[in-house]
């Protein structure tokens, strides 16, 4: 039996003395789209937050993720190994620069440096390297070309968010993408290319979990989760 991708139960949230949300069970399997929908303050930042390990739940809870089978609380590591998190936050460090920020994830993620199919020489003195690097290539698909090196806080809010977005063309064995308003800031031209992507990785058996209050032309069958706003 495949085991489901991410299996979530009993998710409950308070914040400021307020419950956001309670007895959330969601689970996402191979190939599978999930749009998790509600008003702005609904909580849903904060859900995806709790999936992936990295938000507060209610003390009393007895809730349960996991990703890929393991427990986002006791077993992050291995829980995020196949995960990408795109969330509000870009997560970098804004003196460093697009290059240096995608190079040390992908030494984080575990992925070393992937080699391009460019030569060495397409790639000689484009961004201080004379390695094949397919970071510069992303980059440039990106429509980044010129920007490596250029410390991220020094880009505007559309191109930072496309660095961020790089990582789900780096990453190679991910089979899970939770993403947060990932087309915030993007010029047309941008989301597009994203939408497709996001297309590309679900027909190859990814599962996404993803928030946009922007109408988004992902043709491929989606659930939806709704959270209501609670008072
Ligand atoms: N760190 C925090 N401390 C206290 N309250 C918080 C914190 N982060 C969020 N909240 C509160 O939790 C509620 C839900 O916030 P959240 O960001 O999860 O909503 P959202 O549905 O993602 O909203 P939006 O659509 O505007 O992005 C809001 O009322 C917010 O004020």
């Amino acid at each position: 039996m495949n085991l489901p991708i991410l299996d979530a139960t009993n998710i409950c949230c308070e914040k400021q003395d307020r419950i956001l949300f309670q007895d959330i069970d969601l689970t996402i399997n191979s190939g599978e789209l999930v749009f998790l929908r509600g008003e702005n303050g609904a909580g849903k930042t904060s859900l995806l937050r709790i999936l992936v390990g990295l938000g507060a739940q209610s003390a009393m809870s007895v809730s349960k993720v996991t990703i890929n089978g393991h427990c986002v609380k006791s077993e992050l590591n291995l829980a995020g190994q196949k995960l990408i998190y795109c969330g509000h936050k870009l997560g970098f460090s804004g003196l460093l620069s697009a290059q240096e920020n995608l190079q040390y994830w992908m030494s984080l993620s575990g992925q070393g440096l992937v080699k391009s199919t460019h030569s060495a020489e397409d790639t000689k003195g484009q961004a201080g390297t004379d390695r094949p690097n397919i970071i510069i290539e992303v980059l440039q698909e990106l429509g980044l070309a010129g920007l490596e090196e250029v410390p991220v806080k020094q880009l505007s809010a559309g191109q930072q968010r496309r660095v961020g977005l790089a990582k789900l063309w780096l990453h190679k064995s991910s089979n899970l993408w939770v993403l947060d308003e990932p087309f915030t800031a993007l010029d047309t031209h941008i989301v597009s290319i994203l939408e497709a992507h996001i297309t590309q990785f679900l027909k190859s058996g990814g599962a996404v979990l993803m928030t946009s209050h922007q109408q988004t032309n992902i043709d491929y069958p989606h659930k939806t989760l709704e959270l209501e706003y609670m008072w």
